[in-house]
């Protein structure tokens, strides 16, 4: 069973496993026992700095990283470099392909996993939290980063060889659902500063909240 606490170290509601089911029964157990498998889901409109920081986090925790982009079609991959901005029944299937290549990284072994994926609208994070009911030490958790449109536009524009151009900026806005206070497992990360500081930044916002949950 999983139970919710607001933490105002790590900002986020956390949420810990309380007790564990065996063969129908569920039996507690002591929290310091439970190793916690997470899949760090990196979201954010196009140019937020989602490879760059998803990257860097694998590598600090010691995960597998899987980029979102590799997985989409390329019927989407056309559309976006024509600067036709994607619909919702061009995500379904995406979305769903990313939830199952993080849950068959977490059953082939790994101890957690590092996932990018822009998640724009509230409906589709619901897709890849559906991730977190596989086993009770399976936890979804989304790192937000957070920034201007203004502010992508300028990094999209300067970023050179990649079928997202700047004029797909906007459209990405108008879809984009912010995560608000009710969406308990999202970490918002300000991203505005320099890329090692934001690399940085969430990656000590990502175990803080892994510090809590052991507590
Ligand atoms: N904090 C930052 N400060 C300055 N530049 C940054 C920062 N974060 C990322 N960038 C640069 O902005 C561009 C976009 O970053 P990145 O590719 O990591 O974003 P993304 O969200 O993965 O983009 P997309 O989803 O469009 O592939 C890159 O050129 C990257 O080097
Ligand atoms: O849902 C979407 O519209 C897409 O996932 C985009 O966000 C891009 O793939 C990505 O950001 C590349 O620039």
């Amino acid at each position: 069973m999983l139970s919710y606490t607001y933490s105002e170290k790590s900002g986020v509601h956390v949420s810990t496993p309380s007790a564990i089911h065996t063969m129908g029964k569920v039996q507690s157990i002591p929290k310091h026992e439970t190793r916690l498998r997470h899949i760090w889901i990196i979201t954010g409109p196009a140019g937020c700095g989602k490879s760059s920081v998803a990257d860097f986090l694998a590598k600090r925790l010691n995960l597998p990283y899987i980029e979102g982009d590799e997985f989409h079609p390329r019927s989407n991959v056309e559309k976006m470099a024509n600067g036709i901005p994607l619909t919702d029944d061009d995500r379904w299937d995406w979305l769903e392909t990313l939830r199952n290549k993080a849950v068959e990284a977490l059953e082939s072994g790994a101890e957690g996993c590092v996932v990018t994926c822009s998640c724009l609208k509230r409906r589709y994070r619901d897709v890849i939290r559906i991730a977190g009911r596989e086993a009770d030490d399976v936890i979804v958790r989304f790192v937000y980063l957070r920034a201007s449109e203004e502010l992508l536009l300028k990094r999209v524009k300067a970023r050179k060889n990649h079928y997202m151009k700047d004029d797909m900026v906007h459209s990405q806005f108008t879809a984009l659902e912010e995560p608000d206070e009710s969406e308990m497992d999202v970490i918002s990360v300000d991203v505005s500063g320099n890329l090692a500081s934001v690399q940085n930044l969430a990656t000590e916002r990502v175990r803080g909240c892994m510090e809590e949950e052991s507590q």
